[in-house]
């Protein structure tokens, strides 16, 4: 079996730089790896971008926003097809695979839109368990900071409370999965890379 990595956090926390460092990081000890992500690229991924992220017209049907059941639901359809199409198969040979966002976001920002946690743990269960989530922590004023170029410029307000919402989710997870370890995000790119590659050694290359 591979190795399952997968990083976690509120938006701007730093998940894909750390996803492609540490990709790298293993391509160099030898490994073949396989660096994806959720929403997917396929086109499930492709309508979750258009009904659910844009916040625009799109995201409207028969007059009303589609509901935030129907989005978990999606956000569960389109990592179906990722756990069966491409993590599976990839453990399955050997390879190691690094996720940006997994069905722990479902459970962080689903749970904050209002959905039940239990029902949402249920809906994810044929997601196969990775062997480390790294959960990315950051104050959301940070995280703002350092996406504020995307150039949010409406519901600025609500948005900082829904991210603030998910970091606690995010926090109170990882007291129930003992699969998430908190990084500090606040740090310097390279010192984050350093304290996951710690992880790594600890958690998985120690115990194979
Ligand atoms: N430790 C860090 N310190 C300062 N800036 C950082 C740090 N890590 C990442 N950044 C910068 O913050 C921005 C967001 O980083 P990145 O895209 O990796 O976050 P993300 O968690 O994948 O975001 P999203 O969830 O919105 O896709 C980028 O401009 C990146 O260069
Ligand atoms: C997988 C997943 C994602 N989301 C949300 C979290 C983010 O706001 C966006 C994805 O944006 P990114 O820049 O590509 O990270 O989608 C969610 O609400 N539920 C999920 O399961």
């Amino acid at each position: 079996m591979g190795i399952f990595v997968v990083m976690e956090g509120i938006d701007g926390a730093g998940k894909s730089t750390q996803a492609k460092l540490l990709a790298k990081w293993f391509e160099k000890k030898g490994y073949e790896v396989v660096l994806t992500k959720e929403p997917t690229d396929t086109a499930f991924g492709k309508l979750i971008r258009r009904l659910v992220l844009t916040g625009g017209k799109e995201g409207i049907i028969d007059g009303a926003r589609i509901s935030h059941e129907a989005e978990a639901l999606l956000f569960a359809a389109d990592r179906a097809e990722h756990v069966h199409k491409l993590i599976k198969p990839s453990l399955e040979s050997g390879k190691v695979v690094i996720s940006d966002r997994y069905f722990y976001s479902s459970l962080a920002y689903q749970w904050a839109r209002g959905l039940d946690l239990k029902w949402l743990i249920d809906l994810n269960r044929f997601a196969v368990r990775p062997d480390l989530v790294v959960l990315l922590d950051l104050p959301v004023k940070e995280s703002m900071k350092r996406i504020n170029g995307r150039g949010i410029k409406t519901e600025f307000d609500k948005i900082v409370e829904l991210q603030k919402k998910v970091r606690e989710n995010y926090l109170k997870l990882a007291e129930m999965f003992p699969e998430i370890k908190i990084v500090n995000a606040q740090n310097s790119i390279e010192d984050i890379h350093r304290d996951i590659v710690g992880l790594v050694e600890q958690e998985i290359l120690s115990k194979v």
